[in-house]
């Protein structure tokens, strides 16, 4: 008998982002990204760090103070890095994201040609950056949706 209780396409992928994040640095915010294509090929992963030959241990991870001593000014965010680490066109693909794209984020998305975003947690809805995203995703028709019921959750410090 065919096995009913297996992962969905949207559990599946979302885990590889839950479980990218588990690379981050960031105390605060750990995001995955994991880009699939129309055939349900991962074409790219990332989560939010700092550019390649910045030191982790130099640079800020603060979120309060001057601009420049704070992570701000210096973090690649997972989608961004999802976008660059992808090895082919991205055009139709969809985006697997553990937090709410950014707008910054969003003007990547569109332009890489990515049609749809799934996303687990939308953590700051009243910012302006968000308001901006959903209006940029709604002019460019790009469908975005809430994953629910994601009961995957990749735990590691648990097992401590
Ligand atoms: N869509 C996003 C939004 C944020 N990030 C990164 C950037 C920072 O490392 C962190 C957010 O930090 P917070 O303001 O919550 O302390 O998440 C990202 O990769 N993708
Ligand atoms: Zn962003």
């Amino acid at each position: 008998m065919k096995r009913q209780n297996y992962l969905k396409w949207d559990d599946y992928f979302m885990g590889v982002a839950d479980l990218s994040s588990k690379r981050s640095k960031d105390d605060t915010s750990q995001v995955g990204a994991c880009i699939v294509n129309e055939r349900n090929h991962i074409v790219g992963i990332g989560y939010n760090g700092f550019p390649i030959g910045c030191s982790d241990d130099e640079l800020p991870w603060e979120r309060e103070g001057e601009f420049l001593d704070t992570k701000y000014a210096y973090v690649v965010h997972a989608e961004a890095n999802a976008i660059l680490n992808s090895s082919t066109d991205l055009l139709d693909s969809r985006i697997y994201v553990t937090l709410f794209p950014c707008n910054e984020c969003a003007k990547l998305i569109i332009q890489s040609g990515i049609k749809e975003v799934v996303y687990l947690e939308d953590k700051y809805p009243d910012l302006d950056m968000t308001k901006a995203s959903k209006k940029l995703f709604d002019m460019a028709k790009i469908q975005y949706r809430p994953l629910k019921n994601y009961k995957v959750k990749i735990n590691h410090e648990e097992t401590k």
